[in-house]
């Protein structure tokens, strides 16, 4: 999508052929930094400090770290440190899991001098991959959108509300809830997205807020809390989240505060609608609360915050109590009884393990 007029994806090969760059997401929406990524622990640094993060950025970004680890060690030894190494940076999004079993079933029967190209390869399809089923997301969601916005006066908007950011900063481009947003606004509809702020690092008010700025998409950031009070009072039409990990069954783990969202939703009659490519769907799993591991993060997310100041300096200052105890818990389980439907590359899916099947029987263990 666009940054000041100019396409730019998340992830992408530098023109030497071999490192990676990335946009630094935790200088944003301050400052737009592109990275570098020179070696597999780059990549894995890059992951765990969140320069990238995002469910399905989090796996192309390990694909490419296998392959940065290929060109530094393409034995069988390597291969095995490489995907532990990057599978123990964050432990949510099943994506990571998934973009590292692809690339140990492709390069595991192959001799070290195959391993390197085979890698870069396989790590820029799977980027192109999530491109095209962000696109098809969009597709299937924008039908949604255009309902809404069938049931609107002329020049109403639809309001779209959305929680964290599963917008193309999440992914390679388009993003999974954004996709039917971005799709919509091209189309002509009037959209006003409700964007939750999402503490404690707020990808919100940070990041979903500074893409659709940058993508010219009407929006308005609202504290964390004040979804329930908008849903109350009719000025939701649609919730859209992005999901770290779905179970077989549809239940939908996102971060945190998400499952507030889903109750308020339930409790107004407003559709509540998760965005997911396929690949964030766990197959071996069927209860999201008893069985999704749930990250916890450093308490310093919670008690400082970093911002500009008048001068357009950066300053990070604390907003807790000093010595107060804190708790982090980075995502939450929505439970699949309060989701309206799962969008999928493959269409809107009734979020249980008929709805998901019945899309991906294939898929189906
Ligand atoms: C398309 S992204 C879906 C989710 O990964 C997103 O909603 C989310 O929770 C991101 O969490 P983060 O901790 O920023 O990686």
């Amino acid at each position: 999508m666009k940054v000041d007029g100019k396409p730019y994806r998340t992830i992408w090969l530098a023109e030497d052929g071999w490192t990676v760059e990335i946009i630094d997401q935790t200088r944003l929406p301050h400052r737009f930094v592109v990275e570098r990524l020179q070696g597999l622990e780059a990549a894995a640094h890059a992951i765990r400090s969140m320069q990238v993060r995002g469910a399905p950025l989090i796996g192309v970004t390990a694909a490419y770290g296998v392959a940065l680890a290929m060109t530094e060690d393409p034995s069988d030894a390597g291969l095995e440190r490489a995907c532990a190494t990057l599978l123990a940076t964050r432990p949510t999004a099943v994506n990571l899991r998934w973009a590292l079993e692809e690339m140990q079933r492709l390069l595991r029967p192959l001799g070290d001098n195959a391993r390197r190209q085979a890698a870069y390869e396989r790590a820029g399809e799977l980027a192109e991959e999530d491109v095209a089923l962000c696109r098809a997301i969009g597709g299937h969601g924008l039908a949604l959108i255009e309902a809404a916005a069938a049931k609107k006066k002329p020049g109403e908007a639809v309001n779209v509300l959305t929680h964290c950011n599963a917008g193309w900063l999440a992914t390679v481009d388009w993003g999974t809830a954004t996709a039917p947003i971005y799709l919509a606004h091209e189309k002509g509809i009037a959209l006003n997205v409700w964007v939750d702020e999402t503490r404690p690092r707020n990808q919100g008010a940070a990041l979903t807020a500074w893409e659709l700025g940058h993508h010219g998409v009407p929006h308005k950031v609202v504290a964390d809390n004040v979804g329930g009070h908008l849903m109350q009072h009719g000025l939701v039409d649609l919730c859209i989240v992005g999901t770290d990990r779905t179970t077989a069954t549809g239940d939908v783990c996102n971060k945190i505060g998400t499952y507030l969202k889903a109750l308020a939703a339930q409790d107004n009659g407003v559709p509540f609608y998760v965005a997911l490519p396929s690949p964030t769907i766990d197959w071996t799993l069927s209860d999201g609360i008893e069985e999704i591991p749930i990250e916890e993060r450093d308490a310093r997310e919670v008690t400082h915050l970093t911002g500009a100041t008048a001068d357009g300096s950066l300053a990070t200052i604390e907003v807790v109590a000093p010595g107060s105890p804190v708790a982090n818990y980075a995502f939450d389980v929505t439970p699949a009884r309060l989701v309206s439907g799962l969008i999928t590359e493959r269409g809107v899916a009734t979020a249980s393990r008929e709805g998901l099947a019945a899309l991906f029987p294939e898929r189906v263990p």
